[in-house]
């Protein structure tokens, strides 16, 4: 069983990924954490948080020697931002005289429609929305990405799996490139700064977002997840909650603004005949085949075998500067909603969140259905797995 948690705020001193179930002799550490770290920060449209911050890793527990021990595994990144939030943020009691002359502790009275301030100072007893923000910021995610770094480097190890990400719709344009990207294409797709696979199309995003920044508006977009090699049967028919894409959704859904998700042709699939929308199952080259790819790489809440492909859909960045009226919750009266500095649009590094999200589901899963407290274990497993299928006839062609 895998599981993780993380905790800590975006002002905090640091955020913590916890994560039990990874097996022992992942070969991975601060070097490709702090790769991937960058690679979110990345990004047209990111604000000015995104320049002067840096992700400071720290493998706290679970490692040895570049590689993992198969015990609980213990991040923390800190927040170079901290000296600035040490007493607005204090985890201890304060004087609460003095933190409130700080300008950085003003109270925020003014909540963001779209963001988590309202609802968050409704339900958890506060008056103003910093206590919410914190924790609802998608600072969060990078120690997610981190955790997902680790989930990566279990998938290519242990089976091959390779997951990427790039985006193909931001705002009102999109990526037109028929041919899905590998893992060879992925330092080209980073070096984009759309991180779009179309280099037409990437010129057009970037020229929007510099449009959007001049309005003083924000704008979301559409992020893929690609992963190559996966087996046939990861997750399972028999329940709700094991279908892999239910569980790929639900992890997708679970990142900040994300408010769409796709598998595969999804919603082109609700406007087709079936006899237009099924992958028919043909004879291969070297074994059964399909005639096309619209499922996206799962039947029946598993793997096919085929390449997962799977869309989220991020909605414009909340903190608007040409900001949005709202009610300052002080003196119940008409307002515009706060702002300070924000990202105009964040769907490459979304894209990036995305991966990791995908390679710990699809390491859950392969966990269930594999087995293993070493990478060799679980990679012995996989290919007698394999080759029991192609014994019974089974085996995948291309
Ligand atoms: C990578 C990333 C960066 C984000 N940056 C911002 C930001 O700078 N400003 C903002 O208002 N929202 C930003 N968001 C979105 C908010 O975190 C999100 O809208 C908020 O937590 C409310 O959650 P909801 O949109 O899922 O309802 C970002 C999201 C992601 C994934
Ligand atoms: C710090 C990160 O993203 C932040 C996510 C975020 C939000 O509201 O989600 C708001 C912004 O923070 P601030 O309001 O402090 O400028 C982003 O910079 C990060 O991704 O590391």
């Amino acid at each position: 069983m895998l599981r993780y948690l993380t905790a800590g705020e975006s002002h905090g001193q640091a955020l913590i990924a916890t994560m039990e179930g990874i097996p022992a002799h992942v070969r991975v550490g601060v070097p490709e954490i702090s790769t991937n770290l960058a690679r979110r920060r990345l990004g047209v449209g990111r604000g000015a948080r995104m320049k002067f911050e840096a992700d400071e890793v720290t493998l706290l527990g679970g490692f040895r020697h570049g590689e993992t021990l198969g015990s609980p595994i213990a991040i923390m990144i800190g927040n170079t931002e901290w000296p600035k939030w040490e007493q607005v943020m204090a985890p201890g009691e304060v004087d609460a005289e003095e933190v409130g002359k700080l300008a950085r502790n003003a109270p925020l009275t003014r909540p963001r429609p779209g963001h988590a301030d309202l609802a968050g100072m409704q339900k958890y007893d506060f008056d103003e929305a910093r206590p919410i923000l914190e924790r609802a910021s998608a600072r969060e995610t990078a120690a997610r990405v981190a955790l997902g770094t680790v989930a990566q480097a279990f998938l290519r190890q242990a089976f091959g799996i390779t997951v990427l990400s790039h985006v193909v719709e931001l705002g009102q344009i999109r990526a037109d490139r028929a041919e899905l990207p590998t893992i060879e294409d992925l330092d080209a797709i980073d070096a984009d700064p759309a991180r779009c696979f179309d280099p037409g199309a990437s010129a057009a995003m970037q020229a929007e977002v510099d449009a959007c920044r001049r309005d003083g508006d924000t704008l979301g977009g559409v992020v893929e997840v690609v992963a190559w090699g996966l087996p046939p049967g990861l997750g399972s028919h028999s329940q709700g909650d094991r279908r892999l894409d239910g569980r790929l959704a639900g992890a997708l859904m679970g990142i900040q603004a994300i408010k769409g998700v796709e598998i595969g042709d999804g919603f082109d699939l609700a406007r087709s005949r079936g006899s237009a929308a099924h992958d028919e199952i043909v004879p291969g080259d070297a074994g059964i085949a399909r005639a096309s790819h619209r499922s996206g790489g799962t039947e029946g809440g598993m793997s096919t075998g085929e390449v997962l492909r799977v869309r989220a859909a991020m909605k414009p960045i909340a903190t608007v500067p040409r900001a949005l009226r709202t009610v300052d919750t002080a003196t119940g009266d008409a307002a515009t909603a706060h702002h300070q500095r924000s990202d105009v649009c964040a769907v490459p590094a979304a894209g990036v969140v995305a991966e990791a999200m995908v390679a710990l589901v699809l390491a859950e899963a392969a966990l269930e259905k594999f087995g293993g407290d070493s990478v060799a274990e679980s990679r012995r497993n996989h290919a007698a797995y394999l080759a029991d299928v192609e014994a019974r006839g089974l085996r995948i062609g291309r």
